[in-house]
């Protein structure tokens, strides 16, 4: 079952068109990437989303139920972290959980267990200090820890990682892992090697389109080679390698790289090595990375 579903969304700020002819589907208990440059759309795209902002044209379904602009039914199947959390700051962790409960009307009793396995989830279970003193990513985890407090079906997460340091940023992705087993996960970002370590499915945002959606092997399988590698034992060998096959650069004494040649291309190397008693350490595909697709969708 496909948790958000988003078919031909649009969205204009006065003549700029910002969101054009949206479309894709977040499937039940993944994590989606949607990767985008500055200024893409993808906060446009979430508030609407969360029913915060109308969009022009479009549907939006959450758990199957349609979003409507200014209602907030679908709400209750989402947990939203913004990407600049605000907390007041002369609470304790665990008051500011308290507090959210009660303005949504938990129970004491589910609110004090829930908030305990919460911020044991988010390692801030023996955290006593007031909020004011928190570093970034221990606000982003108290954050992730209050959206997560009434059992979203749907984690929203808009920019989580973008302003940590790698070690926060580890911490963040760990717990959107860690909730992967309960609740799907749609986080927004820049930063494509957290994608990569651990996003099921990717959208690229770029002029208001996703440029590419899948897995990210169904993304790289459709995009054309990057080209092979073969690293020599001898120089000689590279140079009289370089003669028989044309198209190559010379990245090392000992290394050439053929660029943008394909399987076949490699094929055939194979065979030139082998007719001319060539032995060689190592004959790579270079794979495609998510960096040089993005690279390649966005025209840099
Ligand atoms: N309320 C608004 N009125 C006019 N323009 C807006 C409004 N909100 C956003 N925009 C414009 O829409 C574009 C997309 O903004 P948005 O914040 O959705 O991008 P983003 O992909 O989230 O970028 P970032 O990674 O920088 O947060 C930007 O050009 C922004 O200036």
């Amino acid at each position: 079952m496909n948790m958000l579903t988003l078919s031909h969304v649009s969205k204009s700020f006065g003549s700029k068109k910002i969101i054009d002819d949206l479309s894709f589907t977040v499937p039940e208990h993944s994590i989606y990437g949607f990767i985008g440059q500055n200024g893409a759309g993808k906060t446009t795209t979430m508030k609407i989303i969360l029913g915060l902002l109308p969009a022009d044209g479009g549907k939006i379904t959450v758990n199957g139920e349609a979003v409507r602009y200014g209602q907030n039914r679908t709400n209750r199947f989402i947990g939203y972290l913004p990407d600049v959390p605000e907390f007041y700051g002369y609470m304790t962790p665990s008051e500011y959980l308290k507090l959210c409960g009660e303005i949504t009307g938990m129970p004491a009793g589910k609110i004090r267990q829930k908030s305990h396995e919460l911020l044991q989830l988010v390692g801030l279970d023996k955290e006593n200090k007031r909020i004011h003193g928190f570093s970034r990513g221990m606000k982003q985890r108290l954050g992730i820890a209050q959206a997560l407090l009434n059992e979203p079906r749907l984690l929203i997460c808009d920019e989580p990682t973008s302003a940590l340091d790698p070690l926060g940023r580890k911490e963040i992705l760990d717990i959107l892992l860690a909730v992967k087993k309960h609740t799907t996960v749609i986080f927004s970002t820049h930063i494509l090697s957290d994608v990569e370590r651990i996003c099921d499915e990717i959208a690229l945002l770029h002029n208001g389109r996703t440029s590419l959606n899948g897995t990210l092997e169904e993304i790289k399988s459709k995009r054309k080679s990057n080209g092979f590698d073969i690293e020599f034992y001898h120089p000689q060998d590279a140079d009289a390698f370089a003669a028989s096959m044309s198209g190559s650069e010379r990245t090392s004494a000992v290394r050439l790289f053929f660029p943008g040649k394909s399987e076949k291309d490699m094929t055939n190397a194979m065979r030139i090595l082998a007719d001319n008693e060539i032995c060689v350490q190592k004959l790579e595909m270079r794979e495609a990375t998510l960096e040089n697709l993005f690279m390649e969708v966005v025209g840099i």
